[in-house]
């Protein structure tokens, strides 16, 4: 088993860009992720407009996922799909074990965990049978918006998620019901207005009690909603799309036998740079937590340049601790000739 410089536990944003600036740091390096594929939860909005990362025009999710997957490989990175990292051990010459669910050692001089949330499932909707429509018109994650077009579609949520879906396809979809069981939303404000303006059929205080099948059983035809102790309301629906956020599991870093410390929020406790309470393990991403920590893309970006740089520093601590701008990469300056070439062509 060859032995790397850095181990990044997490495929999603703030992984792939670790991987990403490794490379720039010209260090060699393996990406573990859970999943079949790259992205993080980058991968549960293909169809959402992502409006807000410096620099990059709107683009859908799934485009954003395309690009960081291309940019976070471009220093050919080991990369180790479904492998669920369930330990870490310090040997005593200061080696890394990364231990995996298969039962596999992974041998590392640092790791970077950009675990996110965890390993993330959306919340079921608790009612009887629900599973059996996911295979039809029950949905968790938008995939494509066609699926919505000009149809009823019930939406059950009332945080940022449920109400985005609902003013983006308000547009799309023929009627958009909302089921919120709180009498407020709790969502960005000017998203909230968007909706109280618009022709969302909102049902404050309500909760999805019964799906109706139809004479199949296949579909979902009809959804009784329930309102405090009145009667169910019964609503034709084409479509029921569930947000009821997620479940995360981030066990393996609770019960690491190094003794991660973690903040009250079950995040791992780091400064800015990344750097942990275990020297050789730093972190980036949604999964830490300090004063200041983005839960953002953005976010995740400059955790991960500064944990490069840190774990850099680690490794060989007479490098330079300083961010590094790409103009001065010899592999980006060759590529740049070809780059500049093929855009002189397209012209
Ligand atoms: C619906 C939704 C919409 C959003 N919209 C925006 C937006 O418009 N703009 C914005 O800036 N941000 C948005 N965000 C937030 C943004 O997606 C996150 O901040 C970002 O994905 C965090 O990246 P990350 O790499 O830290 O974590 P994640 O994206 O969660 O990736 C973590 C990865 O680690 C893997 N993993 C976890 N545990 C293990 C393990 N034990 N072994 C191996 N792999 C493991 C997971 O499978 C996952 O792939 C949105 C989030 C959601 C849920």
């Amino acid at each position: 088993m060859t032995i790397k410089d850095v181990t990044v536990i997490g495929g999603g944003p703030a992984g792939l860009y670790a991987a990403f600036y490794s490379g720039v740091r010209g260090l060699q390096t393996r990406i573990v992720e859970s999943q079949a594929e790259l992205g993080g939860k980058v991968r549960l909005y293909p169809e959402k407009m992502i409006w807000d990362v410096g620099g990059v025009p709107p683009v859908t999710g799934e485009g954003f996922r395309k690009n960081l997957i291309a940019q976070g490989l471009t220093f050919d990175p080991e990369v180790m799909l479904q492998t669920t990292v369930e330990d870490i051990k310090k040997r005593e010459d200061g080696i890394f074990e990364v231990i995996t669910a298969e039962g596999e050692s992974l041998l590392s001089r640092s790791v970077v965990i950009a675990a996110g949330g965890g390993i993330i499932t959306p919340q079921r909707l608790e009612v009887e049978g629900a599973e059996r429509f996911e295979i039809t018109n029950l949905h968790y994650t938008v995939q494509s918006l066609k699926t919505f077009k000009d149809k009823t579609v019930l939406i059950s949520g009332g945080g940022n998620a449920a109400i985005d879906w609902a003013n983006e396809l308000e547009g799309i979809a023929k009627n958009v019901i909302l089921s919120c069981r709180n009498e407020t939303l709790k969502a960005h404000e000017s998203e909230v207005e968007k909706l109280m303006c618009s022709t969302i059929d909102c049902q404050f205080l309500t909760s999805i009690q019964r799906l109706i099948a139809d004479e199949e059983g296949t579909l979902i035809k009809q959804v009784e909603l329930k309102c405090g102790e009145e009667a169910g309301k019964i609503m034709e629906v084409d479509h029921v799309l569930v947000n009821h956020g997620y479940e995360r599991e981030l066990a393996f870093l609770k019960e690491s036998s190094l003794g991660l410390e973690m903040s009250e929020h079950q995040r791992i406790t780091a400064d800015a740079n990344g750097k942990t309470n275990i020297p050789g393990i730093f972190t980036a991403g949604d999964v830490m937590d300090h004063e200041g920590k983005l839960n953002l893309l953005a976010g995740a970006f400059q955790d991960a340049a500064n944990a490069v740089n840190a774990v850099k520093t680690y490794l060989e601590p007479d490098a330079n601790a300083k961010a590094m701008v790409s103009s001065h990469n010899e592999i980006f300056a060759a590529r740049n000739k070809q780059l500049k070439k093929q855009a002189a062509l397209s012209h």
